[in-house]
């Protein structure tokens, strides 16, 4: 039976991995499930061969009377605002006087949802939080296991990192979400970034888990077993580790490629099957952003440019 179980729950990994973190699946829900359905009952039977990262997680957790409070060892800051070219302007000379004009950039989407951190120790998922007030947020670990594009368990063994992502909830499920609302006679959601949050913060996973949420991965808070000298290297790093990083980032040469990416998204974004509310542009180089450093709230190495509500 432990044969099987392991069997399983890799190719429950992998299938999960194709379909939620590629968009890409090999196979049809129903060999999914089937799956699924086999390893559940073999859990059950042999209880000695429990694992709470198993697969068969992602759908169970008991119901919680409150979230314990965690302490983000690395705080998780907010972003300083841009909300035209000239403050975006302003952001690269400031940028340039730090560290003088050798300087590139990646501009990346700024997903409208939840930020989240999420830990894991020996390559397995053991704390998903919220951000917070920055420094303390709340332990919602059962419900980020039901978000399926959140790896249980990451290849690299020797890998503990911290990330940081966007927790969301897809255009057609804030639909379909709140079509159901309605018909039940429900108070409907206002966004999907709210519908996300309200979700994240229920007490029984189960909800969570019907809820349809994603992610998008956009940053290391810390890392060890590994060293990366940029930005770029850094999404590629977590993409290569199976995380969901969001495609659409830019390594931007100056200040005008970021300009015409900010520009080329206010028109498009209306395509995206996610809600954005602004570009993020950050300095590339770990080494410059280092020397730039922090303000009070905000690393002065990265700026939001905000659309126009
Ligand atoms: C470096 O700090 C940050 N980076 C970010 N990147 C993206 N894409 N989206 C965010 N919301 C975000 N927020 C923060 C505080």
């Amino acid at each position: 039976a432990s044969k099987r179980v392991h069997e399983l729950r890799e190719l429950l990994e992998k299938y999960s991995y194709e379909y939620y973190v590629l968009d890409k699946p090999t196979v049809p829900d129903s060999e999914y499930d089937k799956l699924l359905q086999e390893l559940i009952e073999l859990e059950n039977n042999h209880p000695e061969l429990r694992d709470e990262h198993s697969p068969t997680v992602r759908v169970g957790g008991q119901v919680l009377d409150y979230f314990r409070k965690v302490q983000h060892k690395v705080p998780m800051l907010s972003l300083g605002n841009a909300f035209n070219e000239e403050d975006l302007r302003d952001f690269d000379r400031r940028v340039r006087n730090g560290v003088g004009d050798n300087v590139s950039y990646v501009a990346e989407l700024k997903i409208d949802g939840l930020a989240v951190s999420l830990t894991y120790e020996e390559g397995r998922f053991v704390l998903g939080a919220t951000r917070g007030d920055g420094t303390t947020g709340e332990d919602i670990t059962n419900n980020l296991k039901t978000i399926r594009a959140i790896p249980l368990r990451i290849k690299d063994k020797d890998v503990s990192l911290e990330v940081r992502g966007e927790a969301y909830m897809p255009k057609r499920s804030f639909q379909k979400l709140n079509e159901a609302r309605q018909e039940e006679g429900q108070e409907l959601f206002a966004n999907p970034r709210n519908a996300a949050a309200g979700s994240l913060r229920q007490l029984d996973p189960n909800i969570a888990g019907k809820r349809n949420l994603s992610i998008f991965v956009y940053g290391i808070g810390q890392l060890s077993g590994h060293s990366v000298d940029s930005h770029s290297e850094s999404l590629n790093f977590l993409k290569d580790l199976g995380f969901k990083t969001n495609p659409e980032w830019k390594h931007c040469k100056n200040i005008d490629e970021v300009v015409d990416f900010v520009r080329g998204w206010g028109e498009r974004r209306q395509d995206l099957d996610y809600e954005i509310d602004g570009i993020v542009i950050k300095v590339d180089s770990l080494y410059q952003q280092e020397e730039l450093g922090f303000t009070a709230k905000s690393p002065r190495w990265a700026i939001a440019y905000k659309f126009p509500a």
